[in-house]
């Protein structure tokens, strides 16, 4: 079958400006034995090639530089030098969010809140054990999400009447599991995390629980947006405080797992059921004072509706970052992919494309359609069969790409009003989403009005990218099964 493999020509060199595209030709192709090559013109440079074999040979991944930053390369992943365990309360009832459904079971996306912290813990190899506290009748709702959404090592404690009880309840879990049949791991350092605060990573989770193997206890902080006051009896103003000589205390907190393990044994009633400093308790009843680590912005916890649809934001932009275009072998449809893939390349972090007419060995491809990808624009022969978007959406349910996140397919169409009746194929089309929707898959279609005039298309190209960066950010579901005219 095809691959496109891309010499060196994609990615940085292949530069294509609108300008550019505008008074000069686009991809002039030419075959040589079983390839055929593209030169993409360009200002006064010398266009790069572009190779597409009739051989299968391994898809470049055009990568402009990873999602959370420049190069391709992938971080070489730190380990501490100590086992890592996770607990992170959820058993609150999130009375300040409103609502009868508690704030770590509201959908994002359609995902509970904390199936996204879960997650970022799990992705992190070196916590061997994450324990998750939620409310006695929470616990069968905590175990379906565990399993639908296939985290790995988690397990359900249950909680108590505060934030301080369920999570001495999470410690005990761990420390009494030896009694269990399948016992936790006691590790040297714990992590305390709240459920609700999804937008942890690797990097910060790292510096604390380094700090507290050095300390016995760790957490991060970030600056105070509003000054702290004190008011007096009357309700007047007592005194401000100087807001430079103080932090707000966020998560996640780390500590010696003996360190706050023995704090809570020793805790008073009070502080179980007044407190909300797992630090403080290690100070005061373990004389440890934990070291403050200034952490990123994204680590705020959420606590109102308005937090709700903040995270809610967050997390499509998050996923937005990255496109993959599809195109079979067809010249028309590698000039568009080709278009598009530079058009785009303004919009997000990383545009992969990939000139493929899906191949039998799916492993090829779910491994370069699937890094973290979930946006996908599969350029079609025609809307009567849409054959590509099909054998796509296949490879995607049978690799579960849709399981955490909604995956966007915009099947593109070049001039699709020749030689179809028109309302049949988009009956078809729109069952065929309605379909694939359960499987979390939103597939748009989208038709390009694809002209050898080098100035509309361009134009053209810009109004598709802008129309697919709507769909992908938006991930709007009634638009499902719709087709766009760009
Ligand atoms: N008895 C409790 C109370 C809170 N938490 C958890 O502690 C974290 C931070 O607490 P908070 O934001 O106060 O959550 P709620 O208590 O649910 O919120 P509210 O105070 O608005 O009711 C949350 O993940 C919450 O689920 C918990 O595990 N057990
Ligand atoms: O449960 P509440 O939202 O009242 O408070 C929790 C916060 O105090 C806590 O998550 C951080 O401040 C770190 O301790």
């Amino acid at each position: 079958m095809v691959f496109a493999t891309h010499s060196q020509a994609w990615g940085s060199k292949v530069r294509r400006s609108a300008a550019a595209a505008r008074d000069k030709p686009l991809l002039r192709p030419w075959r040589a034995r079983n390839n055929l090559f593209f030169r993409g013109g360009g200002e006064g440079r010398k266009g790069a090639t572009i190779r597409i074999s009739t051989m299968e040979l391994p898809v470049t991944d055009l990568r402009e530089g990873s999602c959370g930053g420049k190069g391709s390369e992938a971080p070489r992943e730190r380990r501490p030098p100590v086992s890592v365990a996770a607990v992170l309360p959820a058993g609150g009832s999130g009375e300040r969010l409103g609502g009868c459904t508690p704030k770590q079971f509201c959908a994002l996306l359609g995902r509970p809140l904390v199936s996204y912290t879960v997650r970022a813990m799990e992705r992190i190899s070196w916590i061997s054990d994450i324990v998750v506290v939620v409310s006695p009748e929470n616990v069968e709702v905590m175990k379906s999400i565990i399993k639908k959404y296939g985290h790995k090592r988690t397990t359900v404690a249950e909680g108590g009447m505060t934030r301080h009880r369920s999570i001495f309840n999470g410690l005990k879990k761990i420390a009494e599991s030896h009694l269990l049949s399948s016992p936790l791991q006691k590790p040297e350092v714990v992590i305390i995390h709240d459920a609700v605060r999804p937008f942890v990573e690797e990097d910060i989770l790292f510096k604390v629980v380094m700090a507290a193997k050095e300390h016995g206890a760790a957490g991060a902080i970030c600056p105070l947006v509003s000054t702290v006051i004190a008011s007096s009896a009357d309700g007047c103003l007592d005194h401000s405080l100087d807001r430079a000589k103080y932090r707000a205390s966020e998560m996640p907190q780390a500590f010696l797992f003996d360190i706050i393990h023995q704090a809570y044994h020793q805790c008073s009633d009070y502080d179980l059921d007044y407190g909300t400093e797992c630090l403080h308790l290690a100070l005061k009843y373990n004389k440890t004072n934990a070291k403050l680590i200034e952490g990123p912005p994204d680590l705020w916890k959420v606590t109102y509706k308005r937090d709700l649809y903040a995270a809610d934001s967050l997390i499509k932009d998050n996923i937005s970052q990255q496109v993959c275009v599809l195109t079979n072998m067809k010249e028309d449809a590698v000039q568009v992919g080709f278009l598009l893939h530079e058009t785009l390349k303004s919009h997000v972090k990383l545009v992969k494309a990939i000139s493929t007419s899906l191949c039998k060995n799916e492993s090829h491809l779910q491994n370069i359609l699937l890094g973290q990808c979930y946006n996908f624009i599969c350029i079609n022969d025609n809307l009567s069969n849409f054959q590509e978007t099909h054998q796509l959406v296949e490879i995607l349910e049978n690799t579960n790409a849709s399981l955490l996140y909604s995956v966007v397919l915009i099947s593109v169409y070049l001039d699709f009003f020749e030689n179809v009746s028109f309302i049949s194929a988009m009956q078809r089309f729109t069952k065929f989403a309605k379909e694939v929707e359960k499987k979390n898959i939103l597939l748009y279609g989208l038709s390009i009005h694809y002209q050898k005039d080098n100035l509309k298309l361009q134009e053209t190209m810009d109004s598709a990218a802008a129309l697919i960066m709507a769909l992908i950010r938006d991930r709007n579901p009634a638009y499902v099964g719709q087709l766009l005219v760009a």
